[in-house]
């Protein structure tokens, strides 16, 4: 497959099991991550990985931030909660630190750690890595962010699953671009 092929094969896979990505693949991804465009270099892009028995204690983050902010949560919904990181073999939590700064607003921050997750996702499939890029109501919890030791200014960019794509060998979508594109000049 060409660059190309890869680029645009991308997809995501939300049944993930083991292996989790080796020490070997995971450097690759976080190196692909801080390739990202970075206005000013103020280097916002923070990962925290999670895998094996840590998962649970991120599973168990989750249930005390939920009930931080619903005390009567049901116990039905908790246990789905805890369950969240166990998709995958490997989370990792991809935040940003925003800085004031002159030149360059929080949304230029925030946009290069996207940057970073989309080049760390790419990095994930070009060594067949299958990957899943969510948010959800505990990327916006703040209790969690505390149990996560988040600096000031530290917001959470997405929970990246991680592992061996099972089942669901469907292919990528196909693109249509029209729509998205107008040309001007000739
Ligand atoms: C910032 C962000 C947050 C997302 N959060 C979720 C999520 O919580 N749950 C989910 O099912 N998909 C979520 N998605 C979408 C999936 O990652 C995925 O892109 C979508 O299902 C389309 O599939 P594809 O990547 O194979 O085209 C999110 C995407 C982005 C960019």
């Amino acid at each position: 497959m060409t660059p190309i092929d890869l680029l645009l094969s991308r997809k995501s896979h939300n049944k993930l099991t083991s292996p989790a990505p080796d020490n070997d693949q995971l450097e690759i991804l976080f190196k692909a991550a801080l390739r990202a465009p970075d206005h000013a270099l103020l280097k916002p892009a923070r990962y925290r990985v999670f895998e094996g028995d840590s998962l649970a204690r991120l599973g168990d983050y989750f249930v005390t931030a939920a009930l931080n902010k619903e005390p009567e949560l049901p116990q039905e919904k908790q246990d789905k909660l805890r369950g969240k990181p166990l998709r995958a073999p490997m989370v990792i939590v991809a935040s940003a630190v925003l800085k004031e700064h002159s030149k360059v607003p929080e949304v230029e921050q925030i946009l290069s750690v996207g940057a970073g997750v989309q080049n760390m996702l790419m990095a994930a499939h070009f060594q067949g890595i299958g990957a899943m890029w969510r948010t959800g109501g505990m990327a916006y919890n703040e209790k969690l962010m505390e149990l996560l030791e988040f600096e000031a200014g530290e917001m959470i960019i997405g929970f990246i699953y991680l592992g061996t794509e099972e089942g669901n060998k469907r292919a990528a979508k196909p693109l249509e671009i029209e729509e998205f594109v107008t040309r001007f000049g000739e």
